[in-house]
């Protein structure tokens, strides 16, 4: 799914309206619909609504929605923030429409004294803010800016039309003393933008930010941002499989790392790596440890299989030298992830000249890019033309690659991401709160699953099993592939949080919630995109065909 910019959504709604002969009331109807039908869902409980409703076109369909929501048999207040003489367009339209539908108590305030006299609106069971959407130009004023206080003081939950008010579409994240709304939920529409990728719009990281259609084709929608939401590409592991499956069609991936001995301990990072590439549907799954690593590793699932890596006497893998048994080492492999625990002495760097070198698709990751990122030249010329090469840093590894500060790296995510895949045409997925996956191309997706209790040793080990088992089972499309792997690792985390606590969380817990990822439909539930969150009627503890929908 394409993210827009603010000025992309407006020649959207133009383009629906010119070229596709919607009318723009039709949109707002339905942007209406979408809000007065999550509000029921989300907040079933809230029987006294108000909504705050600003001028423009985010008021009216705040309006729109407030007469569903009278329609319903709720208690609803609709606060007008400024004259009705001012309205035009759309908004005017839904204004006389409310009037006439008479279901809900109207009140126009004009100044802020007014607010005062209607502070009995902002003890509500629920808040609506259609104050302001995409036509907000910052700073907040007036009106929306008095109002921000009661609604800041209520006890009521807030559920945003479009955004919070006072969040510019456009802005990725905030600087932490802005004047916005809060929020409990948003319903955006048509498309994401970059607020809704980028930003905490809301109070807590598991509530709702969603997107529903109302009504724009897709041609009708052109970015030049190159921007995308990677949950899209989950759908590639909800095709059925074929009848007549065998593990020789999902492929083959080969886990090396490790280290074991006075070099250190971390037998656990492979294993975890392995144990994610199986869950996430690899038909075969090897690991390749130090030697006196292997019992270690092969204690953790029965179907994993283990080879021995010849080890130095600090219990480090190092590479043969004999060619054969390098071969040996790559037969019948679908793609290789190197790097968990590798450990960064001369035998890592050998492994990873030797890998590069080579034809198969690679994900490097942890001491596989710390050891990289000594000998930048490894990487020269080998990635792009048809070779897949996943690299998966966190900030302070990318800081390293790149040659900046890990400060620089979070100041320019996005711009940090697209140049270095470009340039050495590698995937770039670059992990942290918002995992941004860049493409050669120059495409990026962004990713909005996953949750603090992520912040955790073997999150990464894990992500990277889960791209690699994709990547074994979808060749042919590595961009699909890694993107969902990014978003099915997150949303399973999500999963076991809400059945546990984002402090508890180990990495490994995850592994348990594959199923409910995999099954999850975040693109075709009830007609909204969840971007963020879950469905309140979707709980861990049931199974997990019964949580799917
Ligand atoms: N496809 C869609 O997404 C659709 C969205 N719809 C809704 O329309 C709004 C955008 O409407 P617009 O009239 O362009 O702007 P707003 O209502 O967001 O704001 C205009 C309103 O706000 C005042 N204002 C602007 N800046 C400030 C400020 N700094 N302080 C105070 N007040 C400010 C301005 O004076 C106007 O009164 C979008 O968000 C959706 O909710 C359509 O309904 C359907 C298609
Ligand atoms: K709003």
């Amino acid at each position: 799914m394409k993210i827009l910019s603010a000025a992309e959504m407006q020649a959207c709604d133009r383009a629906t309206t010119e070229s596709f002969g919607i009318p723009s009331f039709d949109l707002m109807r339905h942007a209406a619909a979408a809000v007065a039908t999550f509000a029921r869902e989300r907040f079933a409980k809230a029987r006294r609504i108000t909504v705050l409703c600003g001028r423009g076109n985010n008021g009216g369909d705040g309006m729109m929605a407030a007469r569903l929501l009278g329609g319903h048999g709720l208690h609803v207040t609709v606060m007008l923030l400024g004259s009705p003489d001012g309205l035009a367009g759309d908004a005017a339209e839904a204004w006389r429409r409310l009037g006439d539908a008479g279901n809900c108590r109207l009140v126009v305030v004009e100044t802020e004294e007014q607010l005062q006299d209607h502070q009995a609106a902002f003890r509500a069971d629920l808040i609506i803010d259609a104050v302001l959407g995409t036509g907000f130009k910052p700073p907040m004023r007036g009106l929306a800016l008095a109002a921000l206080q009661w609604v800041r003081d209520s006890d009521a939950p807030v559920l945003a039309v479009d955004l919070p008010s006072g969040w510019a579409a456009d802005e990725m994240k905030g600087d932490g003393d802005e004047q916005v709304y809060p929020a409990d939920g948003v319903v955006t529409f048509t498309a994401p933008k970059p607020a809704h990728v980028f930003g905490e719009l809301t109070r807590r990281w598991n509530q709702p930010v969603v997107v529903a259609p109302i009504g724009s084709p897709d041609e009708a929608m052109a970015s030049s941002l190159d921007l995308y939401w990677a949950g899209t590409a989950q759908e590639i592991v909800q095709t059925p499989r074929p009848f007549d499956s065998n593990k020789g069609k999902y492929g083959h991936v080969l886990v090396i790392g490790g280290t074991f001995g006075s070099a250190g301990g971390k037998a656990g990072a492979p294993a975890m790596t392995a144990m994610a590439a199986m869950r996430a549907g690899a038909g075969l799954v090897t690991a390749a440890v130090p030697e006196p690593a292997l019992p270690t590793v092969a204690r953790f699932a029965p179907e994993l299989m283990t080879v021995p890596l010849e080890t130095n006497g600090l219990g480090e893998a190092q590479l043969s030298a004999d060619e054969e048994k390098r071969q040996a080492l790559l037969k019948g492999m679908t793609v290789a992830a190197v790097g968990p625990g590798l450990g960064q002495g001369s035998g890592a760097e050998a492994i990873l000249e030797w890998l590069l070198n080579e034809t198969i698709p690679l994900v490097i990751d942890a001491d596989g890019l710390n050891v990289l990122a000594k000998s930048m030249e490894l990487l020269g010329g080998v990635g792009g033309a048809g070779r897949t090469i996943v690299l998966t840093p966190h900030p302070g590894e990318m800081a390293r690659l790149a040659g900046i500060s890990t400060a620089e790296v979070q100041s320019d995510r996005l711009n940090v991401a697209r140049d270095f895949a470009a340039r050495y045409g590698v995937i770039l997925v670059l992990k942290g709160a918002h995992t941004l996956i860049a493409h050669p191309s120059g495409r990026v997706a962004v990713n909005t699953t996953g949750n603090p209790g992520m912040a955790k040793g073997g999150s990464g080990d894990l992500l990277t099993g889960v791209i690699a088992g994709l990547l074994a089972q979808f060749p042919s499309d590595p961009e699909r592939a890694v993107e969902a792997a990014v978003y099915i690792h997150g949303l399973a985390a999500d999963f076991a949080v809400r059945a546990g606590d984002e402090h508890t969380l180990l990495a490994t817990d995850t592994l348990s919630y594959f199923s409910n990822a995999f099954r999850f439909r975040s693109t075709r539930r009830n007609g909204y995109v969840w971007l963020q969150g879950l469905p309140a009627d979707l709980t861990a503890a049931k199974s997990s065909s019964e949580a799917a929908e």
